[in-house]
């Protein structure tokens, strides 16, 4: 069998195509502001994408440094709430050092927060109430069921249990009926609880992490890691290694990356929607 590398690069096509008709339907043009720490690479990489897209998908977005210190980043976030111009606040990770997360979510106001990052929609999702989701974990849901199909029954092994990915990934797998289990850096046998799942969602930023020792025979296989060496993109999943024992792997980069782009684009339309009279 060989394996299918699936690109997401005509899906995120069709999610921001619906994204712009709709803004253009509503008449609404979205404003967006991101705030970066510049010597995150995952990071910067994700604005620059995010700065490319956002022109064609009608998105005003601008990328802002962090202010200098914790209490005056809270303070330009919170002011970026109090802005009547701006629909929606984005705090990329790794938050600058000694900045609370959830002080930080709390500033934005669940309103503008488009990661899902504020207790209050990181709350809905957990209870299982409709709200806006974090965008990675949505592309992952998009590309598994791509793939795979309808998610009820299917046994998923998601790997990483961070706020923006492992986390909600995990509440939208479980709204879709899915049987979860959740590796993480303290798992003792990674290998034994990825080898149990139809689909794996990996998402650790560890190169090659994921070898064909992990999978079982036809498993599908969902890269959501990035990291670079010499300046190359390489994912989570040792491709030559799973080749002929996946199904299939989506590809890094241009696999889960541009389908999270769209997601995003769409929670943000979502928001400058929610903001406006109806
Ligand atoms: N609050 C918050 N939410 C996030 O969702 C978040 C974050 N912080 N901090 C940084 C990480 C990283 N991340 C990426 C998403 C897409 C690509 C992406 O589209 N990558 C391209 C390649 C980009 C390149 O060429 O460098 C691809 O996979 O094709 C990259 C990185 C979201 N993150």
């Amino acid at each position: 069998m060989q394996t299918r590398i699936f690109s997401g690069l005509d899906i995120a096509r069709d999610v921001h195509a619906e994204t712009l008709r709709r803004a253009q339907d509503a008449g609404i043009r979205p404003t967006c502001r991101v705030l970066l720490d510049a010597s995150n690479a995952g990071a910067r990489a994700y604005a620059t994408r995010q700065q490319e897209m956002a022109e064609q998908a009608g998105i005003a977005l601008t990328v802002l440094a962090y202010a200098s210190d914790p209490l005056a980043i809270y303070r330009q976030l919170a002011a970026l709430r109090d802005d009547p111009a701006v629909d929606a606040v984005i705090t990329l990770y790794p938050l600058p050092q000694g900045v609370d997360a959830i002080a930080a979510a709390l500033a934005i106001g669940a309103e503008k927060d488009v990661d899902g990052l504020h207790p209050m929609n990181a709350g809905n999702l957990l209870l299982g109430a409709p709200g806006r989701g974090a965008a990675t974990a949505q592309a992952s849901v998009i590309c598994a069921e791509a793939l795979f199909g309808n998610l009820a029954g299917a046994k998923v092994a998601v790997v990483g249990a961070s706020p923006v990915v492992g986390r909600p990934l995990t509440m939208m797998l479980l709204d879709r009926n899915a049987t979860v289990s959740v590796g993480h850096a303290a798992t003792r046998d990674l290998a034994a609880l990825t080898r149990q799942a139809d689909i794996v969602v990996s998402a650790t930023g560890v190169a090659g992490l994921i070898t064909a020792d992990h999978i079982a025979q036809g498993a599908i296989l969902i890269d959501v890691g990035i990291s670079r060496s010499n300046g190359q993109i390489l994912g989570d999943v040792d491709l030559a290694s799973v080749e002929g024992k996946a199904t299939a792997v989506t590809h890094a980069p241009d696999g889960v990356g541009p389908i999270t782009t769209a997601c995003l684009f769409r929670n943000i339309f979502g928001t400058a929607l929610s903001r406006r009279p109806q």
